[in-house]
This record gives structure tokens, C-alpha cells and sequence, in this order.
């Protein structure tokens, strides 16, 4: 049904994509799907948005780095923040916050600021997600600003914290394409805390017809950690204002289950469950000769290409322009490069232009250093009708000795206005990554 719609409709305005607004509710994970229905914020705090703006993106820049006491320019040995470890609160000293009191929204003044615009504009004028995912990073570490409280700091001194990004759930994008030099706002609440980890929910939405037409919407967690990043540090306690937050939070916990099951399941930890045997099996008949059994001979189906055929690689210096206050390399930067990659991946494999659909969450593990190599490939492991799987792996390179250490793993799912080229993979190693890619894949459009 679906290979029939597309066919009708090859225009882009005209295809249908199933993202997380257009899934019946029962089809979500339900803490997921609470989010779903409150991808604007709660009514009680929409209404405070006004009082809590906080200008244009370029000034919670500014705002962030003098409550922690950063100056502009670069020095290769970050000024130590050793002296603030001493007033690092401890947890009971912190007082409960509302999500009401991290709401607050920022703006991305593309429709005036023409310099912005060329550095956010695409080549057919609409915008550049990838920078996107850079202003959603800093700006949820902005919400977590917001909503920390330490009444026993002395008047003067700088934060003693430090928020780096643990993880991204899964993001999914609404069908307004939208434009490189029209404004567009970034909005977003704490919606649960632990001790020290923070969960953030951040919109985006854009200016069109005078009104704000929504974007996407993302699940940023975020630790608190020390003023010199070496330990955790606690965070204010969240206290639910009214029924509809109480809900929100008390998802929190489900969803941190989730996000632990769901990376316990890695195909790269555990074995291919039985259906995805048989899948496996399927593709050893499909791609094996009838004719002789010689061994590793392996036959291509028509329309098909094989994995190994199916890749680009780019090796990007990092420079301090992408850098936090510890020299190490934002996770916004990350998520751009790695999109960006992949996103030519899926051109050039498609041929076609193709349309970022879904980005699957995204976990930080190991923290990049701001003079690393960085090494991203982008492989096509799954595909489906009109639709492309990218995993891409980055990994960081040690110039001397060339050894690599992989530090992310991204999954985007593209389509294309046509039906594309079947991947199939040669070997057992392939096999994996095809089925973890196929896992992302259904994942990120939920069951058909
Ligand atoms: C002068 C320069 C100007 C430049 C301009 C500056 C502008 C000024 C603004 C800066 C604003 C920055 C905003 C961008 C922020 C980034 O983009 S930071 C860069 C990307 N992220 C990273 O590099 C992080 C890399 N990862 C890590 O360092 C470590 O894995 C982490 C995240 C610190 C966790 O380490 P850990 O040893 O597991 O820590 P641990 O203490 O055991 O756990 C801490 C908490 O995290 C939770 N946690 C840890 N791992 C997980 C997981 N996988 N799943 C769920 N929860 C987890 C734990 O459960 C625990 O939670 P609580 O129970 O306390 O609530």
C-alpha cells in the first residue's frame, strides 16, 4: 500500500511520510506518546513564554558563558576552574524547581540576520539541520541553566557546573520544509531529573504565514557535572506543578528503562532474534549461486548493490570553533558532521535528492577532544521501498600512532521520491549491520 501511494505520488509536497505526529497514540511507547501530544508545552507554561524569552540564539550564548565565567578567545589550556569545586552544593541544599521555571524560548533571526542566513541556508533555500542540531544542543544545556538554583552561592561567583550531552532520543520531523531565511524558534522545559542527569524537552518551530508551523521536537539528556568535569554534580529536584506535569515526570523514569533496554538489545551485544535468523538465512539463498558450491562466491541480484559499495567516508580536523569550555568537542558538532555525511551518503546512493525522516537517538560515551581527526563513514545498511537506513560511525584517530577508538554511532533515515537500489551485505559482519539497521529502521517508523 505504501510502494502504491509513493508511485502515484512522486512530487514531494504530495508524499506522505509517517512521523511521530500522524502515529496513533497506541502505537507509541506511552511516556514517548505523552510527549507526542505535548509537543507544544503544557497550556500553564505556553502562557508565561513571553516573560521567559531569552533573546536570539547568539545571546544565550553569551549568557551561558558568563554565568560561567568564560571569555571570548582561545587558549589552548582552558583557565582552570579548580577555585569553584568548593562551592559545589550538596544535593538536599538545592530547592525543588517547577518545569514551569526552565521554560523559555530563543530565537534564530534568519529573516534579518543575512550574514546567519548563509551559514544556515541550503541550496534550495530551505534550512540546514545540521545547524539545527547544533542550536538544540546549546540550547537545552540552557534549559538546565534555567532551572538550576543554588541559593548558597556568594553573589558573584560563576556556576560551578558543567553540562555535557548524555544522549538524543529519537527525532522525528514534521513534513513543513523549512526555509533558510525565515526565523525560527527554539523553545523547551527540564521534563524530568534524576540526581545529576537532567532530561530536556526541546521544539522547533518556524515562522510561516505569520504564524509558528513546528519543526521537530527532541529529548535531550544532559549530566551536571563538576566545575572541571571530573564528577557528577547534583541537580535541583523537579516538583510537578499540576496533574499534566506529574504525568510528564513520572515518564522520566520509564523512559531512562527504555533508553537502558533499548541499548542493552545492540545487535552488537546480543544475538539475532529468530525472525531476524530466517531474514539472515533469506539473504545467504538470495545472494548465493544454485550452480556451484565454491566457496564465498557470492551472486548480486538485479536492482541490488552490494554494502561494501555503499559507503562515503570523510576525515574532519576539529578546530576550537567547535569547541565547550573543556576543549572538547561539542555533541551538536557531531551530530551536524555526522548528518551531513550522511545525508550525501543517501544523495549519492539514491541519486536523487533525498529528505531526512527520522534521526534514532545518539549516545556520548567518550567525551572528543577539540584537536582530534575524526573519521565519519557513512554506510547505507538497510533499505526499504522508498526509504534509506544510514549508520554512521565516527571515530577518532590518533595522528601519531593511527589507532581509531569509535566514539558515535548515528542512524538517519532518509527517502526518496523514488524507489531505491535494495542493499544486500556479502559477509556475516554485513549480515549485523544490516539487521541493526533494518532494528533502527522499524523502529523509527513504528510498527506497520
Ligand atoms: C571559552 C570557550 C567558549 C566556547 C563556547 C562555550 C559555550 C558555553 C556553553 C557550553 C554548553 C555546552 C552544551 C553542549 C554540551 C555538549 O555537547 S558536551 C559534548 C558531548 N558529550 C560528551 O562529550 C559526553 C561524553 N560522555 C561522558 O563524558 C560520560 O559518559 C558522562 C556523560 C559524563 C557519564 O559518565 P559516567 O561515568 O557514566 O557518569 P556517572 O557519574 O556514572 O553518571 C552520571 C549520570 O548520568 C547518567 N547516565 C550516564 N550514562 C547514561 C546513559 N547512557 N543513559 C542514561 N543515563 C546515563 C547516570 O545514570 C547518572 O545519572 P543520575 O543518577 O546522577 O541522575
Amino acid at each position: 500500500m505504501m510502494r502504491s501511494l509513493i508511485g502515484a505520488q512522486k512530487c514531494w509536497g504530495l508524499i506522505r511520510t509517517r512521523n511521530f505526529m500522524e502515529l496513533p497514540t497506541k502505537q507509541v511507547p506511552a511516556s514517548f506518546a505523552l510527549f507526542k501530544r505535548h509537543y507544544s508545552p503544557p497550556t500553564h507554561i505556553k502562557q508565561s513564554a513571553v516573560a521567559n524569552e531569552s533573546g536570539t540564539m547568539a545571546e544565550v550564548k553569551q549568557g551561558m558563558m558568563k554565568r560561567l565565567g568564560l571569555e571570548p578567545g582561545y587558549n589552548p589550556l582552558p583557565k582552570s576552574r579548580e577555585q569553584l569545586l568548593k562551592y559545589q552544593p550538596k544535593l538536599e541544599d538545592l530547592p525543588p524547581r517547577a518545569m514551569q521555571d526552565s521554560f523559555t524560548s530563543a530565537i534564530i533571526p534568519l529573516s534579518t540576520d543575512r550574514s546567519l542566513q548563509d551559514k544556515y541556508v541550503t541550496y534550495l533555500g530551505n534550512v540546514r539541520f545540521g545547524r539545527l542540531l547544533e542550536d538544540m544542543d546549546l540550547f537545552a544545556a540552557w534549559c538546565c541553566h534555567k532551572h538550576l538554583v543554588l541559593p548558597n552561592l556568594p553573589e558573584g561567583v560563576h556556576l560551578p557546573y558543567t553540562f555535557v550531552t548524555i544522549l538524543v532520543d529519537r527525532i522525528d520531523f514534521t513534513n513543513v520544509l523549512a526555509s533558510g531565511t525565515q526565523d525560527i524558534r527554539l523553545s523547551g522545559h527540564v521534563s524530568w531529573v534524576g540526581t545529576s542527569s537532567i532530561e530536556v524537552v526541546v521544539w522547533l518551530e518556524q515562522m510561516v504565514g505569520g504564524r509558528y508551523q513546528k519543526l521537530t521536537r527532541a529529548l535531550f539528556l544532559m549530566a551536571a557535572r563538576n566545575a572541571n568535569n571530573t564528577g557528577a554534580a547534583p541537580v535541583n529536584p523537579l516538583q510537578p506543578a499540576n496533574e499534566e506535569e506529574k504525568v510528564i515526570l513520572a515518564g522520566g523514569a520509564d523512559r531512562k528503562k527504555k533508553r537502558q533496554i533499548l541499548c542493552a538489545q545492540s545487535i552488537f551485544k546480543v544475538e539475532p532474534n529468530d525472525p531476524e535468523q530466517t531474514i539472515m538465512y533469506e539473504l545467504y539463498k538470495r545472494t548465493t549461486p544454485t550452480n556451484t558450491l565454491e566457496l564465498n562466491k557470492r551472486i548480486l541480484p538485479p536492482n541490488c548493490r552490494w554494502m561494501e559499495d555503499s559507503f562515503q567516508m570523510s576525515t574532519i580536523p576539529s578546530f576550537p570553533e567547535h569547541r565547550n569550555h573543556h576543549n572538547r568537542v561539542f555533541g551538536g558538532f557531531l551530530m551536524r558532521s555526522a548528518l551531513e555525511i550522511s545525508w550525501a551518503a543517501a544523495y549519492l546512493y539514491c541519486k536523487t535528492r533525498p529528505k531526512l525522516e527520522h534521526i534514532s537517538d545518539i549516545s556520548f560515551e567518550k567525551p572528543v577532544s577539540v584537536n582530534s581527526f575524526i573519521k565519519m563513514t557513512a554506510y547505507v545498511v538497510y533499505t526499504k521501498e522508498n526509504y534509506v537506513q544510514i549508520m554512521t560511525v565516527a571515530d577518532v584517530m590518533d595522528p601519531q600512532t593511527g589507532s581509531q577508538v569509535t566514539t558515535n554511532t548515528f542512524y538517519y533515515t532518509f527517502s526518496s521520491p523514488d524507489t531505491v537500489t535494495e542493499v544486500l551485505p556479502r559477509s556475516y559482519h554485513e549480515t549485523m549491520w544490516y539487521i541493526q539497521g533494518r532494528r533502527k529502521f522499524e523502529a523509527s517508523m513504528g510498527p506497520v
